[in-house]
């Protein structure tokens, strides 16, 4: 059984203007998260990923459908086993929500104070997660003594404290810069990793997606408009929103303005070849021009590694040689689209 478990999930809040209609925040969602699994929500502002989190964690109820968190059917639960299942859930977010007042050890030890753990079972798990974080050093610094990166670690450290066994990342790298993202991404893995955590991570940076996420979930107006291996998703987008947010991050066909540009430089036959983990190799393509002496040169896109496993699209410009049937011959072992 998986870990959540949503089916035919759905939040509809009241009209922003009176007589307008409900705002269906989500829209019969169903999916499942196994145990151990780090799973991205994506989509643009307003899909609709925020206020799934937040059914997930029980902090709102859906207005129908079920939410079934580590076997518990939230929409069945009275207030103090919600607060149960809300203790098995660790959060992050975008702007950290540390307490200012408080010292790094302070705002990991809140956590700790509120579930009644005795003072030195608090030192023992504090100093290990801060030691785990990387911020030994930091634990009598106050956040604004910290960088963002910095911060999100302690918020890291403090959602780690009651040992949850999920951990709900809503845009928690969106405010850092792409280093420092990275780091919090490695970090999120070492949690998934060491600790057997499942990670739901909700972003807009396919970046963040890409290096971290074993599955993903798109969404737009509330629904999840396509899911899949995190590998599939990007190698072969199929619904319009994936391939856009896909496209921020691989190179697809060359865009228009590119294109135009590229003409002024090589007037040859230009040709996108998709490459992907079940196509022939590029010595294999490659060669085949070769052998019906065509010229080729690589004039955009590149390869991408996701999950282990390679694909990328590249654009060639095709001279000379018997150009058509070498056309033919690769269409047969990679995907061949005509630049025009
Ligand atoms: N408490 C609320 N009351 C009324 N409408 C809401 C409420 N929360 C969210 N909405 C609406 O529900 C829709 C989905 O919002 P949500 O915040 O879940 O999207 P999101 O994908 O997380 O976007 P963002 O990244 O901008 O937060 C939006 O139209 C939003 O205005």
């Amino acid at each position: 059984m998986a870990l959540i478990e949503l089916r035919d999930v759905a939040k509809a809040y009241p009209p922003r203007r009176r007589g307008g209609d409900p705002v269906h925040a989500v829209d019969g969602v169903t999916l499942d998260v196994a145990e151990g699994e780090i799973l991205g929500i994506v989509g643009y502002s307003g899909a609709g990923k925020s206020t799934l989190a937040r059914l997930i964690n029980a902090l709102e109820p859906a207005t129908s459908g079920s939410v079934v968190v580590a076997g518990q059917d939230l929409t069945t639960l009275r207030e103090s086993e919600l607060q149960k299942v809300r203790r098995t859930i660790g959060m992050i977010f975008q702007q950290f929500n540390l307490f200012h007042s408080r010292t790094v050890w302070g705002n990991i030890a809140y956590p700790l104070k509120v579930a009644g753990i005795s003072a030195t079972e608090q030192q023992e798990r504090i100093s290990e997660l801060l030691h785990f974080v990387g911020l030994a050093d930091k634990a009598h610094q106050y956040p604004e003594q910290l960088s963002g990166g910095q911060k999100q670690r302690v918020g890291v450290a403090r959602a780690l404290a009651s040992s949850p066994r999920i951990l709900l990342a809503d845009e928690a790298t969106s405010a850092l810069d792409p280093e420092t993202t990275q780091g919090v991404v490695d970090l999120l893995r070492r949690v998934n990793a060491e600790f057997g955590i499942t990670i739901v991570v909700i972003t807009h940076e396919m970046e963040v997606v890409k290096n971290l996420a074993d599955r993903v979930a798109v969404m737009e107006d509330g629904k999840v408009v396509e899911s899949g291996t995190t590998f599939d998703l990007f190698a072969r987008p199929a619904h319009e929103v994936t391939r856009r947010f896909v496209n921020t991050v691989v190179d697809d066909m060359p865009p228009a303005s590119v294109v135009e540009e590229l003409r002024k430089r090589h007037p040859g036959r230009l040709v996108t070849l998709g490459f992907r983990e079940d196509s022939a190799s590029q010595s294999q393509v490659f060669g085949a021009f070769g052998e019906a002496g065509v010229g080729f040169e690589l004039v955009y896109g590149g390869m991408e590694e996701v999950q282990g496993k390679t694909f990328g699209n590249l654009t060639v410009e095709l001279t000379g040689g018997r150009v058509d049937e070498a056309v033919r011959v690769v269409s047969g072992l990679v995907e061949v689209r005509e630049v025009r």
